[in-house]
Order: structure tokens, then sequence, then C-alpha cells
């Protein structure tokens, strides 16, 4: 939808403030100005618009560029520009050129570069510094460069993180309360130096999960290859047997269970170096050293990791009575017992069926306990127990769990 509009109806950049003080400005709606009307771009205005804002898109071709949302006007890049005082940068960093030719129209103005690169190090200074340098009259913010277009359309953004920086504090509070209207969470990263950290957050995958699964894989590895060592290589070589079919699910279910259990183990563990560190220090107002810092910051992903293997290691023990080795097993042991017609094997043993019992329901206990302890630890249910009751169910549920376990 394209609205022409005329310079009488275009709001005077002084009228558009920030902060309307008098009720009669309150009244309209504040616009924001959005250069590009790209994915990104109509996403955001169409947010914009649904959060109660005026939107003005500034074009290189107002008149062909395609679907805008409802309500949204279409100029040239001029005359959107005088029309508000926040103008979103919604256009590759590749084509900023424009903007240092209109950079007497931008003034005064604040430009926010949501701008994101495909890789690192392409450029030799942030999108968002190159911005400043051709545009050096407006006030720079960069951020919200997080969030996607696709989030943005669903309206999946309620309580969201997004980060900003820039050297203008006035602008940075625009920006800021222009994102908490919109339900998003605002960090400030402090001044225009961050924008390479910023532009650099959405390049990263899962960065806290690297770690976990890293040490999970390793661990995996090892002690499947000591496994398969010590049970199948050693029973071929020693007693010339093939029993190489165990190491899909016994040798598995040997791996994940002693993998889950250290995962567990090293999701607490840095907790209590960090309590012997402030001890021993005299004080809990020191960083600790990089290493622990990166290890308590991926506990929980530890716990998942290790709540996944015991999942695994549940699903895998209640499989095994159904497989055709077992089920073989007993056959044989059935047909032989007939053959010698004798059944000194099937007189019913009272300790073990108490045995093969109380090890079930001691399993299906701990795994229970496992799962309370993933739960708590999730933010939204943590969040509504009292600091007593957190470390009472996480303290008693791993000692519980242990004990039931071993
Ligand atoms: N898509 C996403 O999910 C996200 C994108 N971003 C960032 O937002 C920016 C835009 O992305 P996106 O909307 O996906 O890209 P698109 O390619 O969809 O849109 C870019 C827009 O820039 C304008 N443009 C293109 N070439 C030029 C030029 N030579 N001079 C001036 N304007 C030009 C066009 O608008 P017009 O024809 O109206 O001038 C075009 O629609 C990028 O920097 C990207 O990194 C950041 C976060 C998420
Ligand atoms: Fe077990």
């Amino acid at each position: 939808m394209t609205v022409v509009i005329s310079t009488s109806e275009m709001l005077k950049p002084e009228s558009v403030s920030l902060h309307p003080l008098g009720a009669a400005a309150a009244a309209v709606p504040e616009m924001l100005c959005i250069f590009g009307t790209g994915d990104l771009g109509r996403s955001l205005g169409l947010r914009l618009l649904q959060s109660g804002y005026r939107v003005v898109y500034g074009s290189r071709r107002p008149h062909s560029c395609g679907p805008l949302p409802q309500g949204s006007q279409v100029m040239s890049h001029e005359a959107a520009a005088q029309s508000a005082s926040l103008i979103f940068i919604c256009v590759h960093r590749e084509h900023y050129g424009f903007l240092e030719t209109m950079a007497p129209h931008l003034a005064g103005k604040v430009l926010v570069d949501l701008s994101n690169n495909l890789k690192k190090g392409i450029y030799p200074e942030p999108n968002a510094a190159y911005l400043q340098r051709l545009v050096p009259g407006a006030a720079v913010v960069k951020g919200l460069n997080t969030l996607s277009a696709w989030a943005l359309q669903n309206g999946l953004l309620a309580g969201k993180q997004v980060y900003l920086c820039g050297n203008s504090a006035e602008a940075k509070r625009a920006v800021a309360e222009m994102s908490t209207k919109l339900g998003l969470t605002v960090l400030d990263k402090g001044s225009l130096s961050a924008a390479g950290e910023l532009e650099d957050f959405p390049l990263q995958l899962f960065p806290e999960w690297r770690l976990p699964l890293r040490v999970a894989v390793g661990l995996t590895a090892f002690f499947f290859f000591y496994l398969v060592i010590r049970d199948v290589v050693y029973t071929y070589v020693e007693q010339d047997k093939d029993i190489s079919y165990r190491i899909m699910v016994s040798l598995a279910n040997k791996v994940f269970p002693i993998v889950s259990l250290i995962m567990l183990a090293l999701c607490y563990l840095p907790g209590g170096i960090a309590a012997f560190l402030q001890l021993y220090r005299g004080t809990k107002y020191r960083r600790f050293p990089d290493w622990l810092d990166r290890w308590m910051l991926c506990r929980k992903q530890m716990g998942l990791i290790a709540l996944g293997l015991a999942f695994l290691h549940v699903i895998h023990t209640f499989m095994t009575p159904t497989r055709y080795s077992v089920r073989h097993t007993l056959i044989t042991l059935v047909v032989d017992e007939m053959k010698n017609n004798k059944t000194t094997q099937f007189y019913f043993d009272n300790t073990e069926a108490w045995g093969q019992d109380s090890f079930y329901a001691l399993g299906i206990l701990g795994f229970f306990l496992y799962v309370l302890l993933g739960l708590t630890s999730l933010p939204s249910v943590g969040g509504s127990l009292s600091w007593r009751e957190f470390n009472f169910i996480q303290v008693r549920a791993q000692l519980d769990m242990l004990y039931s376990h071993v």
C-alpha cells in the first residue's frame, strides 16, 4: 500500500518529541521512521504500528516497493527522515553509502543500526561505527539486531532480551523506551565501542551449549571405546565369542548412566569450588578465575544433558527384556531344563525377586528425583520457590538420587 503524503500533513520534526510533555502532544502517537522496505523493515513496522506508533518508511522507490503494513506511509528517504526523529536503518551495510549523501537531513536524528554481518571480521570496523562515521551529526544507537524478522512478524517478543549501545545517553533512552513498549527487555551495553560485540551475538550458535556438549561427547567416546575393548574385544580374544551386537544396547546402556552421573557432578561441582574459593579468599567481591566463570555459566546445560542421558538410560533399561538375545537365552534355558528333565534353575528365589524389584523401584525413584532437579532448575519454577525451598529440594534430591542409584 502506498500513501503519498503532502508536506502539510507531515509532522515537523520539532513537534515529534520523544518525550511528549503536553497532553495535546501525547494524544498524537509518535512517528517513527524506517529506512528499507525489506523483510526486517516490514516486520518491525508492523510491530511498531501494533504498539501504537505511527510509521513512515523511507524507500528508494516509494511508489513500487510492494505491500507494506496497513496504516504505514512511504516516502523518499529525505521526506521520511524529516517527519521523525528516530530512524531505523533496515538496510544492509553494503548499501549505507546513500546515507552519507543525505547526512545533512539526518543531523540531530537518532539512527538505530540493526544490521548484522554474515561472518565475523569481514569489515575492519563495526557497521554502527561505520554508520556514525558516514553521518557524524546523528546519534547512532546499535541494537535490536538479535531480533529476527520472523519473531517480529509473529509477535514473539515478550520478555526477550535485547542489547543496546551508543554514545548518546538520550538517544539510547529513546530507543530503550520504544523497545520496552514493544515488550522487550533492554540491556544497555555501554558506548558505541561495544557495537562489534553486539554484531557478533547473532553469529554465535548456542554459545553456552558448546562446552557442555564437548565434555559430554568426549566422555561418551572415552567410555564407549573403553567398554568396547573391555567387553567385546577382550571376550573375542579370550573366549573367541562374538558379542559385538551388544554394542547397540547393552554397551550404550552402560555409557549413558556413567556419563550422566559425571555430568551431574560437573553441574554441581563448580558451585562448591566457588564457595570454597570465596571462603579461602575471605571475600565474595573478587572475580573468579576465567575457567571457573565459564564452567559456572554452563551449569544448567550440563544438568540438562545429564537429565537427557538418564532418560536414555531408563528407556534402554526397560527395553532390555524385549530383546532377541535376552529372550533367546531364556528360551534356551527352559528347553535345556525340559530336555534334561530338571527344574533346578526354576525354583522361585525370593531374594532374587526382592532384589530385582528393589532395583527397579530405586531406579524409578532416582529418575523421578533427577526430573525434579531438572524442573526446579528452570527459571520459571525455581523463581516460585524460596531460597530455602530450592536448596532443600536440590540438595535432598541429589543425595537421595545418588544413594538410590549406587
Ligand atoms: N531479516 C532479518 O531477520 C534481520 C535482518 N537484520 C539486518 O537488517 C538489515 C536488512 O535486512 P533485510 O530486511 O532482511 O534485508 P532485505 O534485503 O529484505 O531488505 C533490504 C532493504 O534495503 C533497501 N536497499 C537495498 N539496496 C539498497 C541500496 N542500494 N540503497 C538503499 N537501500 C537499499 C531495500 O529497500 P527499498 O527498496 O525500500 O529501498 C531493501 O528492501 C540487514 O543489515 C540485516 O543484517 C537484522 C536482524 C534480523
Ligand atoms: Fe542405572
